[in-house]
């Protein structure tokens, strides 16, 4: 089992008189802090049903980071994110340790345990360090403090038994929830819905579009050019302080979301509508190749994001829209569409692990239902002979194939023209057998683990002929 790395332990034998659970005149413990922060941020998300990156922000605004070193807010984002992707084998782990289930006002000491069980299982944290961090944790208010006992039991045992456990479980069947392993196995056969499981729990890479010469953008930032032309580095380090951020020389996005984009072939100086464009991935791509864009999205906050993106770029021409397009019309039709529509976003799990415990199947024909009704609206937002780009970043059919099924049978106006592998830098593995892309978190393979991979993704082309 591979361990990832951590930062930092704790000097042995300190820190122990403690009044009301808090350290009295002495100096904060070292890694203490990552670990309240991140048992804070896995109560949000698991028990708040809050999504990461939205918690994330918040607690940065709040100032909930302040004091912590960038390799401790590292750790922080760590400890989550591998409680998150691993959550299933560590739930069964400590279910092994835990006669009966904890009741409900035990929220923070499950929070607490599952950073300690993801630090004992899986990361290069000395054990003595896990367990006693946790303990100190609990020690620290009155809603974890009835439980430091038992979650100095259950962690000792863990550590104990760690081996045991391990080699009982069967990772990929743990850390996916049952309805979406289900639907995988039914959709993409047993073997492909296993190794998408199995790329959810490596670390995903950081994919980077450049604005120009990859290969020196590889070079430079240590990483390797993928066919598709997207830079590929294996996570690690604050973005920002990257060679080039600054510059505005590339931007974060993963390989299969740098594709939709091209499929609408040269975009010079024609006018192009980006719908759901925030955070202007997508639209970055569009206005570096030259186009005329007109930017919609229905949140004005993802919007200032989009904007700040693209002046850090330095790249102009793009205009913003902040409306709901369930009910915006444009003034004309546009040389192109590209609809990058909201959904599941069950392709992302590899990147946004918590994306497997906040969504659930109804959401499915919830969101479904918002795609139909923007895609059948955006049709008539295309010139005639002018080109619409559907996407989501979802691996459930009703949210792709389904929907481009449903929009060619009602619009005879519209034909599919067929994506070519060459467009997609020869990935021949993502053609539908009608031509459509579908890319999965299996595909790209790598060697190793931490190099493969990109987002599931749907796209469809389909051209405006009446
Ligand atoms: C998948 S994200 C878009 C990512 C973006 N295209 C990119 O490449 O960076 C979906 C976006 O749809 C927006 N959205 C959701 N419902 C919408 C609606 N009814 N009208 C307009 N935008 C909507 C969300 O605010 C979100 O920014």
């Amino acid at each position: 089992m591979s361990r990832a790395p951590e930062t930092r332990d704790r000097p042995r034998g300190s820190f122990r008189p403690k009044a009301h659970g808090k350290p009295v005149g002495l100096p904060p413990i070292p890694g203490l802090a990552a670990r309240r922060a991140a048992t804070d941020l896995i109560g949000r998300v698991l028990d708040g049903g809050r999504p990461l990156d939205l918690e994330l922000d918040t607690m940065a605004a709040q100032g909930a980071f302040r004091g912590l070193e960038p390799r401790d807010r590292a750790l922080v984002r760590a400890l989550v994110g591998t409680t998150l992707r691993r959550l299933g084998q560590i739930d069964h782990a400590l279910s092994r340790l835990i006669d009966k289930p904890l009741p409900e006002k035990a929220a923070r000491a499950r929070a607490i345990l599952r950073i300690g069980a993801a630090q004992l299982l899986f990361m290069d944290v000395p054990d003595h360090a896990a367990v006693s961090l946790a303990v100190d944790l609990a020690g620290e208010d009155r809603l974890g403090r009835p439980w430091k006992g038992l979650i100095n039991g259950v962690l000792r045992g863990l550590a104990r038994r760690r081996d045991e456990i391990l080699e009982s479980q069967d990772p990929e069947r743990l850390n996916t929830p049952d309805w979406l392993l289900r639907r995988w196995i039914v959709n993409y056969g047993a073997e492909r819905a296993q190794a998408i499981a199995t790329m959810h729990a490596a670390e995903p890479t950081l994919d980077l579009s450049v604005k120009g010469d990859p290969a020196g953008w590889a070079e430079r930032l240590d990483g390797t050019v993928l066919p598709t032309g997207t830079v590929r580095r294996t996570a690690g380090g604050a973005v920002e302080q990257l060679d080039g951020f600054e510059d505005g020389e590339w931007w974060v996005q993963d390989a299969a979301a740098a594709l939709p984009a091209r499929l609408i072939g040269d975009v010079a100086g024609r006018r192009v509508a980006d719908l759901c464009a925030a955070p202007g991935g997508k639209t970055a791509a569009l206005a570096l190749a030259g186009a005329k864009v007109t930017a919609v999205d229905i949140s004005a906050e993802r919007l200032k994001r989009l904007d700040q993106n693209l002046a850090r770029l330095k790249l102009a021409g793009v205009e913003t829209v902040v409306a709901d397009l369930t009910g915006w019309d444009p003034a004309e039709p546009y040389d192109a569409v590209l609809l990058d529509a909201p959904c599941s976003a069950t392709g992302t799990i590899r990147r946004h692990p918590d994306v497997a415990y906040l969504k659930d199947e109804a959401d499915i024909a919830v969101l479904a239902a918002t795609q139909a009704a923007i895609l059948g609206r955006a049709a008539d937002w295309v010139k005639p002979g002018g080109v619409l780009v559907y996407c989501t970043c979802s691996l459930e059919p009703e949210e792709g194939e389904a929907q481009i099924a449903a929009f060619l049978a009602a619009h005879p106006e519209y034909r599919r023209r067929p994506i070519e592998a060459q467009e997609i830098g020869g990935l021949a593995e993502c053609i539908t057998a009608n031509g459509d892309m579908r890319t999965l978190p299996c595909h790209l393979a790598a060697e190793d683990l931490r190099l493969g991979g990109l987002d599931g993704f749907f796209a469809a082309r389909l051209m405006r002929v009446a």
